[in-house]
């Protein structure tokens, strides 16, 4: 394991290099590890394992859509896709990758067939952190780990794809046959991770919780909303109050940000920009602060948790998560990014 220092503070992370694949199919050459779910994560993680070379099985609903995508995407019926059940049976590994709140509903199942020396791992600390509110509590004789990639599953499968890799966290939680942390590391290179870092089930189910909801996916989407409506109430035009919003980021800013950094993206752009961007970032920051304080004692506290079990408990939940993306998609600032989307070259061509 390497201690890197990361802007002045050092932590253990794992690497491709002290931790080759083949090191991590030596480790795993036992074991029939079962991916329990296929949505997002499952499949990103259940391609990329068996690209790497390692015995992996799919464990699905039987006549569901995932099922039908398991089957297009080579899994077969019988050798190695199941029903959750089989899957749970086979499986020395189980990788519990049903929806957070699915994996309620579905945890006594899973725990019958929790023999010991299993490994029970997750992408998320959530069940197990919020244990009072999900009833999660996995017997001792059994590892719990977690690898949490630090990105959509389609992202982790398609940089995969492009040699590329996702960063993900790493915890053990319960370290029943001796052999977790080499069972959790070479789970992790796997399925694709690019670099782990270390953590626990409940930091990263608290860090996760609220970038999400902060500025991965919901602040931004706020910030976004705000400057957009503000330019329309000036009378800017949709196009230009878009452009100067969001397409000029995702195309122009943050790739820059991405490469080398936000000061090397600011000093790509002009000195009247740097001027007002460096006045400014403070207001922003101290604008929002209280709300990102609010959101992470809301973590903290669980009712995030809660929250998110109570909607996506519900049968019709997909349905509803639908309907208030189709508001999303069909506001004024997003059918113009749609438009704004259409007249990339790129997408001119036919
Ligand atoms: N979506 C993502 O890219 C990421 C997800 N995670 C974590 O990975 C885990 C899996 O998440 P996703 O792939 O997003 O899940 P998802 O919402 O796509 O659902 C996965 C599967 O669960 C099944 N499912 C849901 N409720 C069920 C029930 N009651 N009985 C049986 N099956 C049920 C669905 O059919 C689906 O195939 C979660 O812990 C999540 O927090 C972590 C990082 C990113
Ligand atoms: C993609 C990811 O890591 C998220 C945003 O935390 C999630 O999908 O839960
Ligand atoms: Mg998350
Ligand atoms: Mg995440």
């Amino acid at each position: 394991m390497a201690k890197i220092n990361f802007g002045g503070t050092e932590e253990n992370v794992v690497t491709r290099e002290e931790f080759p694949l083949k090191k991590a199919q030596d480790v795993l050459k036992e074991e029939t590890i079962a991916v329990i779910g296929y949505g997002v994560q499952g499949p990103g993680q259940a391609l990329n394992l068996k690209d790497n070379g390692f015995n992996v099985i799919v464990g699905q609903r039987e006549n569901s859509k995932s099922w039908d995508k398991a089957v297009a995407d080579g899994w077969k019926p019988g050798k190695t896709l199941f029903p959750i059940e089989e899957a749970l049976d086979k499986g020395t590994i189980i990788q519990y990758l049903l929806s957070d709140a699915g994996q309620i509903a579905v945890w006594p199942t899973v725990e019958k067939y929790l023999k010991p020396g299993k490994a029970l791992y997750f992408s998320h600390g959530f069940g197990v952190t919020y244990k009072e509110r999900t009833g999660i509590i996995p017997p001792k004789d059994v590892d719990v780990i977690l690898v949490a990639p630090k990105g959509s599953g389609t992202s982790l499968r398609r940089m995969f794809l492009e040699g590329r890799g996702l960063n993900s966290s790493y915890a053990i939680f319960q370290d029943a046959t001796g052999k977790a942390f080499d069972r959790v590391v070479a789970l992790g290179i796997g399925v694709g991770s690019g670099y782990l870092f270390e953590t626990t089930f409940q930091k990263e189910v608290f860090s996760d919780l609220t970038g999400e909801r902060g500025s991965l996916m919901g602040a931004i989407q706020g910030i976004f909303a705000a400057q957009y409506e503000v330019l329309r109430s000036n009378g800017h035009s949709p196009s230009e109050a878009f452009n100067e919003t969001v397409e000029e980021l995702t195309q122009s800013l943050m790739p820059l940000v991405a490469e080398n950094g936000m000061d090397w993206m600011y000093a790509n752009c002009s000195t009247t920009a740097q001027r007002g961007a460096l006045d400014w970032w403070k207001k922003f920051r101290d604008a929002s602060l209280p709300v990102f304080k609010d959101l992470y004692s809301e973590v903290a506290k669980g009712n995030e948790a809660q929250r998110s079990i109570d909607a996506n408990s519900q049968s019709d939940y997909r349905v509803k998560l639908e309907e208030e993306l189709k508001e999303l998609r069909e506001s004024e600032m997003w059918n113009a990014g749609a438009a704004v989307r259409q007249l990339r070259p790129e997408n001119q061509k036919k």
